[in-house]
């Protein structure tokens, strides 16, 4: 596999808390608590390191040099993830998902986390520097932590495509308009991140199919749109295709978009065809969703859900 480094500017600890119903505005009494090292890079990495990938796959960031910072990394050491996270002061932020058993809706309360200055964001560039020498594929995700500069991605990008490495780009609002303009090679927004980048609502096939094909006019190879439940668009040279994940009852789809990224580079680094990559990417997220806590299944689980996997052509 080639050398992927997953990069988290903001990571969190995840707290799901697992409610039989959740009442706004009630006492609610939580029936199961679990606190997992997360933030969308770390958890492609932990994705990638359970499927038995973890001599590849190098996982980059700022962390806050607080306990809870601690505390994340010696997760990912117990998972066996390497890591270069770069120390600033402050704490890692905790992200709460309230799990409503019941209706099977999930609420995301997601803290800013720690401030960055200018010092941490020159410190930051020249270690992705250093860090892209022997990478071969870069995944930026997820949010920039407050006093980073809106265009961080778009100048990582360019950094990237300098040592000639892969970009993947998983952001939103911000941080996703500038970086797409120093076009990335694959981009993975979810239907509310693609609806606020365009400016418009996507509903129809063809809303998804525009949308699509206008994301490759900005030079990017692969564009994937993801919609939960509902599954993904692929669009890529002249393929363009939807994947509908197996039905079944989600307990908790936190983190199942990172999965997909991390399908989708299983596929690239080893050079599956698109639908093959597609069915995959679709399944770890499916799987994910299947997990109490942020979490991701293991490779042969994957496997047997890609036969429930179905591929329309456009
Ligand atoms: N409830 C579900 N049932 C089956 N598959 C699901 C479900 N939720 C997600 N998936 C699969 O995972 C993929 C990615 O999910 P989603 O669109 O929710 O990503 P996301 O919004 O980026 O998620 P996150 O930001 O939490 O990682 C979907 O395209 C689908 O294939
Ligand atoms: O606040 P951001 O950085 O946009 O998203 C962070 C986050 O919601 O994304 C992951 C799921 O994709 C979670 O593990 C984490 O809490």
């Amino acid at each position: 596999m080639s050398k992927v480094l997953t990069v988290t500017l903001n990571p969190a600890m995840d707290k799901t808390l697992m409610l039989s119903s959740f009442h706004p505005g009630g006492v609610n009494r939580v029936q199961e608590v679990m606190m997992t090292a997360a933030g969308k890079g770390i958890n492609v990495a932990r994705a990638l390191t359970k499927w038995r990938e973890r001599d590849f796959v190098r996982a980059f960031g700022w962390i806050g040099g607080g306990w809870q910072g601690e505390a994340l990394l010696a997760q990912l050491d117990e998972w066996g993830i390497s890591q270069e996270f770069i120390k600033v002061p402050g704490e890692v932020r905790t992200n709460t998902k309230l799990v409503d058993q019941n209706s099977g809706e999930v609420t995301d309360i997601n803290e800013p986390g720690f401030t960055v200055e200018t010092k941490d964001v020159d410190r930051l560039l020249a270690e992705f520097d250093h860090c892209l020498i022997g990478s071969e594929l870069v995944v930026l995700s997820g949010s920039l932590p407050q006093g980073a500069p809106s265009d961080l991605y778009r100048t990582m990008i360019k950094q990237a495509k300098k040592r000639e490495v892969t970009v993947i780009l998983d952001a939103d609002g911000e941080a996703f308009r500038e970086g797409i303009q120093a076009v990335p090679h694959v981009v993975k927004p979810n239907r509310e991140e693609l609806q606020g980048l365009l400016q418009r609502e996507l509903i129809t096939d063809s809303d998804y199919l525009l949308a699509g094909q206008e994301i490759l006019r900005f030079g990017v190879t692969c564009a994937v749109i993801s919609m939960g439940a509902a599954g993904a668009w692929f669009f890529k040279d002249q393929q363009q295709f939807h994947v509908q994940p197996p039905i079944f009852q989600a307990i908790n789809p936190v983190g199942a978009g990172d999965g997909m990224v991390a399908g989708i580079i299983m596929g690239m680094a080893y050079h599956w065809p698109l639908e093959q990559t597609a069915r995959f990417a679709t399944a770890a997220g499916a799987k994910a969703s299947t997990i109490p806590g942020t979490g991701y299944g293991k490779r042969d689980e994957v496997h047997r859900l890609m036969k429930g996997v179905v591929i329309r052509n456009h």
